[in-house]
């Protein structure tokens, strides 16, 4: 992969959309769409948009909760894969993940060109995997039990792993990148730093137009 013409990313919501535009300054190379919150609208909405025609990468980008000691607030994280946490069955012995019942898989690994070329452009940037789960973590026991389950996770989000599905399907690489708004844990609204995180966002977006 080298010169990338057609990028498409893909946040959630509007003001996610906003800050990232902001930073890429109307940079004809990318396309960013607001493909609404959780898996299956990310998934459904980033598949529409590839079936139009043909695009290079896949990016998903949006806030994200932190793991302790991983990623804190204000911290801009670069996904190694994304992993559909709660995809799966629980069972006597715990939680099995979907490829160990033996139909389908849990994780998209994200393409090793594009994250080379995210961390070139990002240096202070965490690189892990990011969680996807369809319900916000709002326990402390909950966000222990994802940390020791997933060592290698940074983050939790609601909707990477559906854009990847869809760029999977499609043949076109993919990558995530997160800014932090929230510790993962027990909920508390109020410190939530979406303002920042929006921020981190903008610049991120700033960043891609350098690198790609
Ligand atoms: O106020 C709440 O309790 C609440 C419940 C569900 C969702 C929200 C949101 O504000 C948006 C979720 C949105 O942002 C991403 N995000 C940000 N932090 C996290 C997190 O800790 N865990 C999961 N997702 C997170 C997510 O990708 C959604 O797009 C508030």
């Amino acid at each position: 992969m080298t010169d990338l013409h057609n990028i498409l990313i893909v946040t959630a919501v509007e003001g996610e959309k906003e800050a990232v535009e902001k930073g890429l300054e109307g940079d004809a190379r990318f396309t960013v769409i607001a493909g609404g919150a959780g898996i299956a609208s990310s998934a459904s909405r980033t598949a529409k948009e590839l079936g139009k025609r043909r695009f290079d990468l896949v990016l998903n980008m949006g806030i994200g909760g932190g793991f302790r000691g991983k990623a804190e607030i204000g911290a801009t994280v670069i996904g190694c894969r994304s992993v559909a946490a709660d995809l799966g069955a629980e069972t006597a012995d715990g939680f099995v993940a979907i490829e160990s019942l033996g139909f389908g898989t849990s994780s998209y690994a994200c393409d090793p060109e594009t994250l080379e070329k995210l961390q070139r452009a990002i240096p202070g940037a965490v690189t892990g995997d990011v969680l996807t789960l369809s319900t916000v973590t709002g326990s402390a026991a909950t966000a222990d039990h994802l940390a020791q389950s997933y060592p290698d996770a940074v983050c939790e989000a609601m909707e990477g792993f559906g854009a990847a599905a869809a760029a999977e399907a499609f043949s076109v690489p993919f990558a995530e990148v997160r800014t932090i708004s929230n510790p993962v844990g027990p909920r508390d609204r109020e410190a939530w730093k979406i303002k920042e995180a929006f921020v981190g966002l903008t610049e991120a977006g700033a960043k891609l137009k350098e690198v790609f």
